[in-house]
């Protein structure tokens, strides 16, 4: 597990605790950050990221893999179905999760001060059944996207290093003054891939998609698959890691589970040999050992899509 502790952030949950009708000074966005949730500029919720049917893509569908191919280029965001993740997996991490935001602030905190525990989270079976699936699940989007990148199925994981992976749980409170506010401010994730389980009813998640925010509508048991970074790079930027925020809403808390894989910090990551063209797709970014990417990364914290500019090149 690479990224050890999680930040000391204070508890949104004592805040809620203590006051649940005032919004903190320091949570309110600046005019033009703000989630916009009751004017004009509303998100198009005509539009609905693409959903990628995971037992086909198992099965080698042709079909499918194309679907995928499109979504990773047009949208870097994508719902999976049929993952085969059973239920029962997905309800007690959850359980689990939620278990742990109702613990006391003390509690939180032994947690956190452990090493070694996967963001605060310390040892669960929930968690360590939850992590194997999602593995699995990676690996089997790892292969098709080599495939689709011109490689072997097994081409990405070689190149990269047995996949890491880091779990980060959130928890949003409802808020009074949700068009004030955001859940978590628009990023783009650091890793290779995300799978994130969310929660069945309550819509949270926006994507950045042609100049306007898009509601993620969830899909009970399917989990949201973005593109991250080291891909973006990798790919040469024909896959994209977007942009993404949380909004928050006044009538029920929300949690979500990220599960961030990582490529192996030691390796180096720079644009496949497969998918530079110097005619028609020049090499986009330069080569980077991933564990200064993410050095850098985090030295910029959350602040939009600058991310992958620390290796982008200049055209000419
Ligand atoms: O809660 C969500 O839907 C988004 C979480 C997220 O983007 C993250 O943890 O990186
Ligand atoms: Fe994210």
């Amino acid at each position: 597990m690479g990224w050890g502790k999680s930040l000391p952030v204070p508890s949104i949950q004592e805040i809620v605790r203590n006051d649940s009708n005032s919004v903190p000074e320091r949570f309110i966005q600046e005019e033009n950050d703000r989630p916009k949730l009751v004017s004009e500029n509303l998100p198009d919720d005509s539009l609905e990221i693409p959903v990628i049917d995971f037992s086909l893509l198992a099965n080698e569908d042709e079909n499918e893999r194309r679907k995928l191919d499109l979504a990773c280029k047009e949208w870097g965001f994508f719902q999976i179905t049929n993952h085969g993740i059973e239920k029962e997996v997905l309800l007690q991490m959850k359980t689990a999760v939620a278990a742990f935001f109702e613990l006391p602030i003390e509690e939180k905190m032994k947690y956190a001060m452990a090493a070694n525990d996967i963001q605060g989270f310390g040892q669960s079976e929930a968690l360590d059944k939850y992590s194997t699936e999602i593995q699995k699940v990676a690996a089997e989007i790892y292969a098709n996207l080599s495939v689709l990148m011109g490689l072997e199925r097994d081409g990405l994981i070689k190149l990269q290093g047995e996949l890491k992976q880091g779990i980060r749980m959130n928890y949003y409170p409802t808020c009074s003054r949700p068009d004030l506010v955001l859940g978590i401010s628009p990023h783009s994730d650091g890793g290779a891939l995300t799978l994130l389980l969310q929660d069945d009813e309550i819509t949270g998640l926006q994507i950045k998609h042609k100049e306007s925010w898009v509601n993620v509508k969830p899909i009970p048991d399917a989990l949201v698959v973005n593109i991250a970074d080291a891909l973006e790079i990798l790919s040469n930027g024909v896959y994209k890691s977007i942009e993404h925020r949380a909004i928050t809403n006044e009538k029920k808390e929300r949690i979500s589970i990220a599960a961030f894989v990582l490529p192996d910090e030691q390796r180096e990551i720079g644009p496949l040999e497969t998918m530079v063209d110097e005619l028609h797709r020049p090499r986009m970014y330069r080569k980077i050992k991933y564990i200064d990417y993410i050095m850098q990364f985090l030295a910029k914290k959350l602040q939009g899509k600058a991310h992958t500019d620390i290796v982008k090149l200049e055209i000419k």
